[in-house]
């Protein structure tokens, strides 16, 4: 059986893929192969079955732009109207030369998407590929505006054009594509899983055109890569198996951060979940399910239990105190919000981190994973990566560096995970206190950290998945209605390996 993962590659990667495959092939058989799958592609999603279609080709200088004529190629010999659009001149590509001189000579080209009555009913967007550098001012610019103002389907070839494929971040005033799908070449690339490249690239396919590749230290998180790490147990099991989950937050004027992320841990399926509040006054407000257990912070923590410290927990002396004895406990232990605030300023804690023998988890947004490193939101965003690698090593921890495309690492190795599900209904509060519980759920299990912290991001990213689909769209969340997604994707997910 292949193996289902979903690698996720570099760009330096592909280029080494294409030059260990090369040799073997003729010139341009690669770029021929793209265009069959490009002009297959969109020909069964948009074009089939129209009278007359007309479709814009978007053709860049280097060979992206080959990729894109040699579709327009096997466009026009299915009777498609083809309308060029080439806005620079071409560079020094042999490949897309050839390309071009294969094209009737009447065949129309601009160097701006032209106005028509009848729409286009397909763009093509082969301007740059992985060879882009950042787009901010010229005619590229010109016709990427024009593009993405047009309310027309856009298939991207190997990725929308501008969008760096490596760490999927435009920098301030760059411009790419926004497609509507991307047909990606010979592998998956990083920058198309995560963050601005990940909301570009629309619907992604990948076609290999026959090119090999190794397994990288990058993988997708799917449902194959996933299921494997769900908890296994037989009709015997009961509560005390199960574990606890205990939820360290809620100071006064927060408790529904604590409150929340019980929620989550409950969605897991944990033996029992206590929630502790900063005081017995606020562990008596709010509005507390009956299944959550209180506590005050000054109760003793079962040593096995599985610590979310952070939900609500303000940045009190007493916080600071909560947090330095916290990260002294022995069982599994996850920071989170103002744990993760009070972590980037105590060293105290930092250095217990650093030298605990099971990791933590930690779950930073990019503001709080900037915090932590002592940079800006904007330059984590840069290069998610890197981000998240620097502070898994910095605090010996698992991290979930939250946003589009959730990349989590770990200090011990340079690989990375990227979860593929989410949805933008996620961008209100309460929901990051939700993760935080459903990973310390996962945690009291016994699955271990960076299982949890894999497994409780997809499932919560494929949560919302099913409340904007009940909703049927991203407004409106109810937290409690998305702790009940999670149960339901972790009972999805179980099915559909043990049965
Ligand atoms: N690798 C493979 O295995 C395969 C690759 N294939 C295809 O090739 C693509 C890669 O092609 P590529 O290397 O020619 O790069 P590409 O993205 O076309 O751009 C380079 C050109 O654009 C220009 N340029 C760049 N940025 C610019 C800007 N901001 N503003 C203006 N100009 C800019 C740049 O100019 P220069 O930097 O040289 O001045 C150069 O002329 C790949 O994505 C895939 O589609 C497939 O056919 C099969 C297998
Ligand atoms: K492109």
């Amino acid at each position: 059986m292949p193996d289902p993962t979903v690698n996720l590659y570099t760009v330096q990667e592909i280029h080494a893929a294409e030059a260990a495959a090369g040799s073997a092939l003729h010139d341009g058989t690669l770029a021929r192969r793209a265009a069959h799958a490009v002009a297959e592609l969109g020909w069964a999603t948009w074009l089939r079955g129209l009278v007359n279609p007309c479709v814009a080709v978007l053709a860049g200088p280097g060979n992206n732009g080959a990729d894109a004529l040699l579709t327009a190629n096997l466009l026009t010999t299915r009777g498609v109207h083809v309308v060029l659009v080439e806005p620079l001149a071409p560079g020094k590509s042999a490949l897309r030369a050839r390309a071009r001189s294969e094209l009737p000579v009447d065949i129309e080209s601009h160097d701006r998407l032209p106005t028509r009555r009848r729409p286009f009913d397909l763009i093509i967007d082969g301007l740059l590929g992985i060879g882009a550098r950042p787009v901010k001012y010229g005619p590229l610019a010109a016709v990427i505006h024009q593009v993405n103002a047009a309310g027309v389907p856009v298939l991207s070839i190997d990725v929308p054009s501008g969008m760096n494929a490596d760490t999927g971040a435009l920098s301030e005033g760059d411009i790419c594509i926004q497609a509507s799908r991307t047909l990606t070449l010979i592998g998956h690339k990083r920058g198309l899983a995560t963050y601005q490249g990940a909301a570009a690239a629309g619907q992604i396919s990948v076609t290999s055109l026959g090119v090999p590749t190794d397994a990288t230290g990058c993988v997708l998180d799917g449902t194959a890569s996933l299921a494997t790490l769900c908890p296994r147990e037989d009709a015997t099991v009961h509560k005390g198996r199960r574990g606890d989950a205990w939820i360290l937050g809620g100071a006064a004027g927060m408790t529904g951060a604590a409150w929340i992320a019980s929620t989550g841990a409950l969605a897991t399926g944990a033996g029992r979940v206590f929630a502790a509040f900063e005081t017995a006054a606020s562990a008596a407000a709010g509005d507390r399910s009956p299944q959550i257990q209180t506590r005050t912070w000054a109760a003793p923590v079962p040593e096995r239990a599985a610590v979310v410290i952070g939900c609500g927990l303000g940045q009190s002396d007493d916080a600071v105190a909560a947090l330095e004895t916290a990260v002294l406990h022995p069982g599994p232990l996850l920071l989170d919000a103002d744990a993760l605030n009070l972590l980037a300023r105590s060293s105290t804690a930092a250095a217990a981190l650093a030298n605990r023998h099971a990791a933590a988890v930690l779950t930073p947004h990019p503001l709080e994973a900037a915090r932590l490193l002592g940079v800006s939101a904007a330059s984590i965003q840069q290069d998610r990566f890197s981000a998240v690698r620097a502070l898994a090593r910095r605090f010996n921890a698992v991290v979930v560096l939250k946003g589009n495309g959730s990349i989590i690492s770990v200090a011990t190795s340079d690989s990375t995970w990227v979860s593929a599900s989410g949805h933008p209904i996620l961008a209100t509060g309460g929901t990051g206190d939700c993760l935080a519980g459903l990973i310390g759920g996962l945690l009291a299990r016994g699955l271990p950290p960076l299982d949890a912290a894999r497994l409780g991001t997809w499932i919560h990213g494929r949560a919302a998945e099913l409340e904007a689909a009940r909703l049927g769209g991203s407004c409106g969340l109810d937290l409690a209605q998305l702790a009940h997604s999670c149960a339901r994707a972790i009972n999805e997910l179980q099915r559909n390996r043990f049965n």
